[in-house]
């Protein structure tokens, strides 16, 4: 993917909040979320049940609008990037139209993209054993995850938002699943957002860490720097959270 044309300027994030807030009804979700992700490497949203990490993400590529705070991607709305092609988006639970065919997805996905890469898309899906003419409800759930990831690496986007794609797999299938993330986001360049439960994985799959509790940025930093500085990533996250790690949804 040539990056350099349409690249971001030096030192722009891919995604930078200032002090976002996302209601429904009275009720504040997200208030003075900040937060600044730089391009390239893949970087963990992590935090408990109902702690704002879907609100986030929507706000990123554009489905919903702030409600307090405004948020950019690569300097621009993250409705104008989305329409660019620069955003992609892996919401939860397998979001396949479960009776169309792979192959359908993909001639859908090319008609939408501005960027899109069949090529792409038809050998990442060849390598995985997957039939294009398959219907994509009869995959089982780690393949429907691997077809959405390829949906959406397959736009060519420069930002890759990701809910918890590989929650429903098995542990085996969630690190091959996260290892393909990493490198192949690292070959394109991408930068990742992917939203996480299980901590224990980060270390090894991720760059940066952002910390979300109860609607808010508690945390954004490199991974590196902690390891460095001697702190268990498990234990520092729990601390972030300060025993919020149950669900918040009924806070
Ligand atoms: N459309 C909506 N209407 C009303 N409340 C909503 C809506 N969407 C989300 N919420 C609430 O906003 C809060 C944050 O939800 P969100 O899905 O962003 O959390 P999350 O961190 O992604 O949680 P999880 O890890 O369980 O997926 C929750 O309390 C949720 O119930």
């Amino acid at each position: 993917m040539d990056l350099h044309k349409s690249g971001p300027r030096d030192g722009e994030p891919a995604l930078a909040t200032w002090d976002v807030g996302k209601r429904y009804g009275r009720r504040w979700v997200l208030a003075g979320a900040t937060l600044r992700v730089p391009t390239g490497g893949v970087v963990a949203l992590v935090g408990p049940n109902g702690a704002g990490k879907t609100t986030l993400l929507h706000l990123a590529v554009g489905l919903t609008a702030p409600d307090a705070g405004h948020l950019m991607v690569f300097g621009r709305s993250p409705r104008a990037a989305t329409a660019r092609g620069d955003v992609g988006f892996v919401a939860q639970d397998k979001p396949l139209y479960r009776r169309f065919r792979v192959g359908e997805l993909l001639r859908m996905g090319s008609g939408l993209n501005p960027r899109w890469d069949q090529r792409y898309a038809l050998l990442r899906l060849e390598g995985l054993g997957i039939d294009p003419g398959r219907r994509a409800g009869s995959l089982s759930g780690g393949e429907q995850a691997q077809v959405a990831l390829t949906l959406a690496l397959a736009k060519r986007p420069r930002l890759l938002l990701l809910d918890e794609p590989a929650a429903a797999l098995d542990p085996l299938a969630r690190r091959a699943f996260l290892d393909h993330v990493r490198a192949e986001t690292a070959a394109c360049g991408i930068t990742v957002l992917h939203s996480s439960h299980d901590v224990a994985e980060l270390d090894r799959a991720c760059d940066h860490l952002v910390v979300v509790r109860r609607g808010t940025v508690v945390h954004a930093g490199p991974i590196a720097e902690l390891i460095a500085a001697g702190h268990g990533l498990e234990d520092f996250v729990l601390r972030a959270l300060g025993g919020d790690h149950a669900s918040e949804a009924a806070a």
